[in-house]
Parts: C-alpha cells; sequence; structure tokens
C-alpha cells in the first residue's frame, strides 16, 4: 500500500451487520484507567494498552471465523488480519488525533456502520474523520484503507456509529 494515503476502498450494505453488532455483549473500553465511552469486542487477537500505550496485552479472543460476517470481511478485504475489532461510538463520542500503537501493523482497514434512520431518500448522516490536514466524509458502509501511523482522529459522532477494524497484530515470539 503506498503511504500516506486515506483510501475508500468500498461501500457495503451495513444491515447485517448492525443487526450482529447490535447484539454484542460490549465492554467499556478502559485506556490509563479511564473509560474512553467507547465500548468494544475483540476477536481474533486483542490488545489491553496498559502503562499509557507505552506497553500491551496481547490476547487470544474467539476466532474470527467462528462469526461468518466477519470472516467473510476479512477475506474480502484484508486476508492477512488476525484482529478484528467492533467499537461502539455513543453519540457525542469520537477519539482525538493520534497515531496508532506498534503492536497493530501500520495497515489498517475500518468499515465505517452509522446506526441512525435513514431520511425520506434512503440516506443516513455521514461522519466526520480525520486524517492527517483533512477530513473526510465517511458514510455509512464505506470500507477505508489507510496508514495508521498517520495522525488521525474521530471528531465527537453527532450519530450513534459502529466501526469495525480489521488489523494484522504481531504476537511476541515466545
Ligand atoms: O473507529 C474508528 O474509525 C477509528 C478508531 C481508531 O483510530 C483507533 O481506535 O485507533
Ligand atoms: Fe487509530
Amino acid at each position: 500500500m503506498p503511504r500516506f494515503t486515506l483510501e475508500i476502498i468500498d461501500r457495503i450494505d451495513t444491515q447485517p451487520l448492525i443487526q450482529w453488532a447490535r447484539k454484542q455483549p460490549l465492554t467499556p473500553e478502559l485506556f490509563n484507567d479511564k473509560y474512553t465511552k467507547r465500548l468494544e469486542q475483540w476477536h481474533g487477537l486483542g490488545v489491553e494498552l496498559l502503562n499509557y500505550g507505552k506497553s500491551w496485552n496481547i490476547f487470544h479472543a474467539p476466532p474470527i471465523e467462528e462469526v461468518p460476517l466477519l470472516r467473510d470481511l476479512r477475506d474480502r478485504y484484508y486476508p492477512a488480519a488476525n484482529s478484528c475489532l467492533l467499537y461502539y461510538y455513543p453519540v457525542g463520542v469520537g477519539i482525538g488525533s493520534h497515531i496508532d500503537k506498534p503492536v497493530f501493523h501500520h495497515e489498517v482497514v475500518i468499515i465505517n456502520i452509522i446506526d441512525s434512520q435513514p431520511n425520506l431518500f434512503g440516506e443516513k448522516d455521514s461522519i466526520k474523520f480525520k486524517f492527517r490536514s483533512n477530513t473526510h466524509l465517511l458514510n455509512d458502509g464505506d470500507v477505508i484503507r489507510f496508514d495508521a501511523l498517520m495522525e488521525h482522529g474521530l471528531p465527537p459522532v453527532k450519530v450513534p456509529r459502529y466501526s469495525l477494524s480489521f488489523r494484522i497484530i504481531a504476537e511476541p515470539k515466545k
């Protein structure tokens, strides 16, 4: 992948994903012993960040293959990914600009899922996603690929949103 880019690589129907996501038991995310207000659920390898993100624990979550929806998306957009992270962002929650921790491979694929009612024309509100000095508008179902070693972030969302991130996590040699 050429670096320094954010590409929207596809737009998919999110209805099956929303139905699935709403039924998942999600856990409040902790960072530096504080709740981020995002809720999360891992499949495949998961990461618990410690010590302000300076170190981490890698753990085994239920396999991606257990959920055919997730397996199919991984096979389609990021076959090498060994980690899938579902986040829920309630209204008013975002994440400040950051770069991802080195435990993750720099290439990430994220599916943007807006859980709001479409308008009369079947359209849902978009959300803002910051990447480097640009703000991109992301629509429901947009599949993006970007270099997570470049600054990125999400202003507080105005509509409930899920995201599904596929990544490669380097497991330490035993
Ligand atoms: O949810 C997203 O779209 C991006 C989240 C993110 O950048 C992260 O958790 O590192
Ligand atoms: Fe990130």
